[in-house]
């Protein structure tokens, strides 16, 4: 075959081309409005849910634009979207937004057609959004600064004039006045245990990774059985502390309390370290050495542990104990170890409470709640220490990662409408944006969602010489173990752009997204086949990840027109990325469970985030132009063969051409070296069986004795690995009667080709292949795309149709249980599943089982993972076939 390819173009020259050949693309603003195509019934969730009603939904602005605002006429407009919890040093918010905050007047917009040269025509082009939920905290002595929030987002104009505010607390009773005086709305005031434990159902119910137990400085994550939840023992820590057992949703009492909490620890540390606040006293203890303040086992026998009764050197016999026998004066200690002291003894003894609580109660499970706990590692070691050493290790602490938002998730959960009593794990994506959440008071991020005040404040940061970390908590403590703390260690110089330590992002409501049904075990797939709990695999996938940035920004803002505008937003991409490397290099599982394909994400939607919709959108114009032209040739060559060499042939051509992968260092490198056909062939050549994973035999036998009802490809990289990988398999497929849908991401992210972008690509094939035509046709594809196709007979299709359909990510990876509606409900008559390349076949579902038959194709084009995963080397190749099971 290699000698029928005539057509060759030149593949890469990374730096003339990113700057020189991508043009200046004209501004432009619609206003125009247009429908939303209706969705499917197929694919309509159905749902007793109060959720969005999507009839009659409309555009306002401009249709192609990448999150268009959706208006829905019939949505009643009642829908909440503003809950407070006001207490006694801080007013936490929960708002919910029901499209992205941008600025309505967008400069950047563009149409699709302009940026890629492709139709967008009428089909959907963007995920129905069900809106998003913030998580924002003010101290409550700033309540101005959060009374200007609230106005500034008009998060409390209801349709009417009378509108009124969900809140609890105690501040819903003492502000009630100041709110209606400065924002014209009344305080609905809610029961504060209510809105506790509504607002920890939900959690518990609704966020994977929500629940974590922490000792000795690791946290991990705890998978919450639904149906074997209650009855637990929810302690919330505020000033004082409750302890709650909940036995179901409005279902609790409060079994137990003390009066000894956060304010206990906040009033005594002031008065006895004269620190400024909660945070500053909090900080202190890092530095502190409780030793110096607290008698210890060791001090009463002499330096030795008492071990008869299970008590090290190190316990702590009486807490400040050691000041009653010394001769100093309060100025004689060091607040810090003041504060260490204080934030243990009260930390133990609520730990030791809850313990006996739930041990008197037969509860098996306790979950601390609260701003006291403010993701503190000490803090949360000292309680967990408490209770496993109570319990003789029987039981365990939980924490909550939306700690203290349980009170205002719970006002928002009182609205007779809220949407949320009834959304599933699968229909929340959890985003962590730059300066979310966004903290009032003494430490200003940038406001949610405003992109150049985000830039504007990165970039001080940057002036002022202090490094930025994304949010959330400090670094762990060094412990010893069972009783025997050392020194927690110290934060450093590092200054994160959220003091606060909240380990919660943007709760995205999606409610299109669905469980892909043809998992074997929903329950126990995991998308994530390295889980970097190994630091030296966290290590070298945060360093792959930092070396490609720079490339990256150069593409990125090459995308954009190489503008000033498009330089700075690059510039506050890099940093915001690196500042979620460096925060997630300290803490791994700051933002949940990390694996590498949530890094992968986390990188395509910061770039987002910083409005680089594509990055790569020349690179995969023209290596899709490049393709297409010999893509003739090789039917050609193709149809020559018998149908044994073909399907082998077919397989070889598609692990050979997933070699066009902009994501791996060392293709990149090799890009240099060729053009794409010369790449294409080289690989092609090299393409000697046995591969190192190699179940082809069996495959081929499946495909001679069953012919599938209807098969779903997952498609890769544009260019070469859609086009003379992908297509053509698929068109064997067709021919040999199996419907085919081609199953592409929703958003760009990498080189990977979109849903938007296939039918173009698919119709520039039918017009040299009757098969390709003929199948496009009926599968409804070539609608808008065929206007080109000339002498197509427009006589009424009979072929076995070509699909394609959005998977719902915008990730190279995917994870199958939150995939867009529309393939989930192509998924129910499916009975193969191929999936390819290496994010999606190897990263995420390598060991992922199917209900139906499923074939993993890629090629691995990075030395360690072919090391980790196949026992080879780079280039080595998979083809895993596995039977339904
Ligand atoms: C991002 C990718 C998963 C994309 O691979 P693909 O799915 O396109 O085959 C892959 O390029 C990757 O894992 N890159 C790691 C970085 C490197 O090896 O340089
Ligand atoms: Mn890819």
């Amino acid at each position: 075959m290699d000698g029928s390819i005539t057509k060759d173009q030149p593949i890469v020259e990374i730096t003339d081309n990113i700057n020189g050949d991508v043009k200046n693309i004209a501004e432009k603003e619609e206003t125009g409005k247009e429908m939303v195509p209706p969705v499917g019934n197929s694919i309509h969730r159905s749902s007793s849910r109060p959720q969005l009603d999507l009839s009659g939904a409309a555009i306002q602005g401009n249709f192609e634009e990448r999150d268009p605002t959706i208006l829905l006429p019939n949505q009643s407009d009642d829908i909440s979207h503003l809950a407070l919890d006001i207490g006694g040093s801080l007013i936490k918010l929960v708002y919910f937004s029901r499209h992205e905050d941008r600025v309505a007047n967008d400069k950047r917009k563009k149409s699709i057609k302009e940026r890629f040269g492709v139709s967008n025509g009428n089909r959907r082009s963007f995920p129905i959004l069900g809106g998003r939920l913030h998580f924002v905290k003010f101290e409550t002595a700033k309540i101005n600064e959060c009374l200007d929030f609230i106005h500034s987002k008009q998060l409390h104009r209801g349709e009417n004039d009378n509108a009124v505010i969900k809140a609890t607390g105690g501040g819903a009773y003492k502000f009630a006045d100041l709110f209606k005086e400065k924002l014209g709305v009344s305080i609905d005031k809610e029961d504060e245990m209510d809105c506790l434990v509504a607002g920890s159902n939900f959690l518990l119910k609704a966020i994977r990774h929500e629940a974590f137990t922490h000792k000795e400085g690791r946290k991990e994550f705890v998978q919450i059985d639904h149906n074997d939840m209650y009855p637990y023992l929810l302690v919330n820590i505020g000033s004082g502390v409750s302890m709650i057992k909940v036995d179901g949703d409005g279902k609790f009492q409060r079994v137990s309390g003390t009066n000894v909490g956060g304010g206990t620890y906040w009033g005594l540390g002031r008065l006895l370290t004269k620190c400024k606040s909660f945070d500053e006293l909090l900080e202190l203890s890092q530095r502190g050495d409780n030793s110096s303040v607290d008698m210890l086992v060791g001090d009463i026998y002499g330096g030795l542990d008492y071990s008869k009764i299970g008590l090290s050197a190190s316990t702590i016999a009486s807490s400040f104990g050691k000041a009653i026998s010394e001769n100093k004066e309060i100025e004689d200690y060091r607040p810090e170890d003041i504060s260490l002291s204080l934030l243990r003894m009260i930390s133990y003894n609520i730990g030791q409470i809850s313990y006996l609580t739930a041990l008197q109660l037969g509860i098996k499970r306790i979950f601390f709640g609260g701003f006291f706990i403010r993701g503190h590692a000490y803090t949360m070691d000292t309680i967990s220490f408490a209770i496993q050493f109570w319990s003789k290790g029987e039981a365990q602490a939980m924490f909550l990662r939306h700690e203290g938002f349980l009170g205002a998730l719970g006002a928002f959960m009182s609205y007779e409408k809220h949407g949320l009593d009834d959304l599933m794990v699968h229909q929340l994506v959890e985003r962590f944006p730059m300066g979310a959440p966004y903290t009032g008071g003494k430490i200003h991020g940038p406001p949610l969602g405003d992109l150049n005040e985000k830039i504007s404040w990165m970039e001080k940061f940057v002036r002022k010489g202090i490094k930025i970390t994304a949010p959330v908590p400090m670094a762990s403590p060094r412990t010893t173990g069972l009783g025997g703390f050392e020194a927690p260690s110290s934060r450093g110089d590092t200054l994160r752009c959220d003091e606060s330590n909240l380990n919660v992002g943007v709760l995205h409501l999606v409610p299109s997204l669905e469980v892909f049904p043809l998992l074997a075990d929903p329950k126990t797939y995991e998308p994530n086949t390295i889980d970097l709990a190994d630091p030296n695999e966290l290590e070298y996938w945060f360093r792959v990840l930092s070396e490609h940035l720079p490339d990256l920004v150069l593409l990125a803002v090459a995308s954009e027109g190489g503008t000033d505008d498009a330089r700075r937003r690059g510039d506050a991409f890099a940093r915001a990325f690196s500042a979620h490397l460096a925060r997630l290099m300290e803490e791994p599982a700051a933002y949940g469970k990390l694996g590498l394909a949530n890094l992968l994400e986390l990188r395509e939607e910061c770039l987002r985030e910083f409005n680089f919709f594509d990055a790569y959108s020349t690179i995969k114009q023209r290596e899709n132009e490049a393709s297409l032209a010999v893509l003739p040739d090789l039917l050609m060559e193709l149809d020559s063969m018998n149908e044994d060499t073909r399907l082998l042939t077919l397989i070889e051509g598609v692990l050979a051409a997933n070699i066009f992968d902009w994501g791996s260092r060392a293709c990149v490198d090799l890009y240099h070296k060729g053009t794409i056909i010369e790449i294409y062939r080289m690989s092609r050549k090299k393409m000697q069986r046995p591969w190192r994973e190699d179940d082809f035999d069996a495959f081929k036998e499946r495909m001679d004795s069953f012919r599938h009802k209807r098969a779903l490809l997952f498609v890769d990289n544009s260019g070469a690995d859609v086009v003379l990988g992908m297509l053509p398999l698929a068109r064997e497929l067709l021919r040999r009667g199996t419907e085919v849908v081609l199953v592409a991401n929703s958003l760009p992210a990498l080189n990977d080709v979109t849903a938007m972008e296939l039918p173009e690509i698919v119709a520039e094939a039918a017009k040299h292949c009757d098969i390709l035509r003929g199948a496009a046709e009926a599968g409804g594809l070539l609608m808008d795309a065929m206007i080109n196709v000339q002498d197509s007979p427009r006589k009424k299709s009979v072929s076995t149709p070509l699909m394609v359909v959005e998977n719902g990510c915008g990730s190279p990876c995917i994870d199958l249980r939150q995939v867009s509606s529309e393939l989930a409900a192509l998924a129910k008559d499916a009975d193969l599943v191929i999936l390819e390349g290496m994010g999606r076949a190897l990263h995420t579902n390598y060991n992922a089982r199917f209900k139906c038959d499923a074939l993993k194709l890629a090629m691995v084009k990075n030395q360690r993972l072919a090391e980790k995963l196949i026992k080879g080397n780079i280039y080595d190749c998979v083809c895993r076939y596995e039977p339904a099971s």
